[in-house]
């Protein structure tokens, strides 16, 4: 029997956002940057959009003020080893593992994240709905630009930064493999999720991203809720103003999010959550892949 050190990992997806997830309950882990970026590696690791290190609020310093309300911590990164805020899928695939892993019961449940706890219910039919809390809509204009076209975006801030285009044709956004350009100087100062959005009937989207630190993934939830938000105040239909939910259909290259934002400004997010396999990382590999 082999010697070698492993490290357990499974994998998951949310509407096809992928993540690897290391479950290290007392955040043992060394997990920098460069050993993110060689798990999400598509070649040369496991492979994934971002990672969702699954740590007890109570391990972790940026969470242990929040251990009281949440027991779990998702430290999320994304493929390129940043840290970011928030992600809206991860919390879905998050609170799928842990149910399956035995560490919550059915129902709803709460985890902590760096954009503050989040509550999660987990419906019979396996879908998995998360209180994303309000948008934010920073003041002043942004722009976004592909190539020679530009538009003319919305800011909001969903934990983290997003800038909501809406285009003629998804397919103006280019193929992607660099980030838009995003204006003006200054306007996101640690960098942006860009969404591009076009219209599908009344109350329905569909939107491509490039998400920061990732590149352009198959579905964003955050990115789900800021398009959604946009569309509401395109559309006349503000909850905080007309008073009823406004709900937004968002089909994403992955699959279809639906996002209901309620009079007070609390944003839900329903989706899918998949956990798709687990195995165990070599952890002499690993070591290696730093070097
Ligand atoms: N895919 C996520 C968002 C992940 C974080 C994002 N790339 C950022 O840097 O803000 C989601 O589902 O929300």
């Amino acid at each position: 029997m082999s010697t070698r050190t492993r490290i357990p990992f499974l994998k998951g997806h949310g509407t096809e956002n992928d993540f690897v997830i290391v479950p290290d309950p007392e955040n043992a882990l060394d997990l920098t940057p460069a050993a993110v970026a060689a798990l999400c590696d598509r070649r040369a690791g496991i492979g994934a959009d971002g990672v969702l290190h699954v740590v007890r609020s109570a391990a972790h310093p940026e969470a242990r003020k929040m251990a009281a309300e949440a027991e779990w911590f998702m430290d999320y990164r994304n493929g390129d080893g940043s840290v970011a805020e928030m992600c809206g899928n991860g919390t879905r695939v998050f609170a799928r593992y842990l149910q399956q892993a035995g560490h919550v019961g059915e129902g709803d449940l709460a985890i902590a994240t760096r954009a503050g706890v989040k509550t999660i219910h987990i419906a019979k039919d396996g879908d998995v709905t998360v209180g994303m809390g309000r948008a934010r809509l920073p003041e002043g204009d942004v722009t976004v630009g592909v190539g020679e076209r530009g538009w003319p975006a919305r800011n909001v801030n969903m934990g983290n930064p997003h800038a909501v285009a809406f285009v003629e044709d998804l397919a103006h956004a280019g193929n992607l493999f660099a980030p838009p350009s995003v204006g003006p100087a200054g306007a996101y100062p640690d960098g942006v999720n860009v969404e591009f959005v076009v219209d599908r009937g009344p109350g329905h989207v569909a939107m491509r991203v490039h998400e920061r630190g990732s590149g352009e993934t198959r579905s964003c939830g955050t990115g789900a809720c800021a398009v959604a938000v946009a569309a509401a105040r395109r559309d006349g239909a503000d909850p905080a103003v007309t008073g009823t939910p406004a709900t937004y259909t968002v089909d994403l290259p992955g699959g279809r999010l639906v996002i209901t934002e309620r009079p007070d400004g609390e944003i839900e997010m329903t989706g899918p959550a998949v956990i798709v396999a687990e195995g165990e990382i070599d952890a002499e590999w690993l070591e290696n892949a730093l070097r």
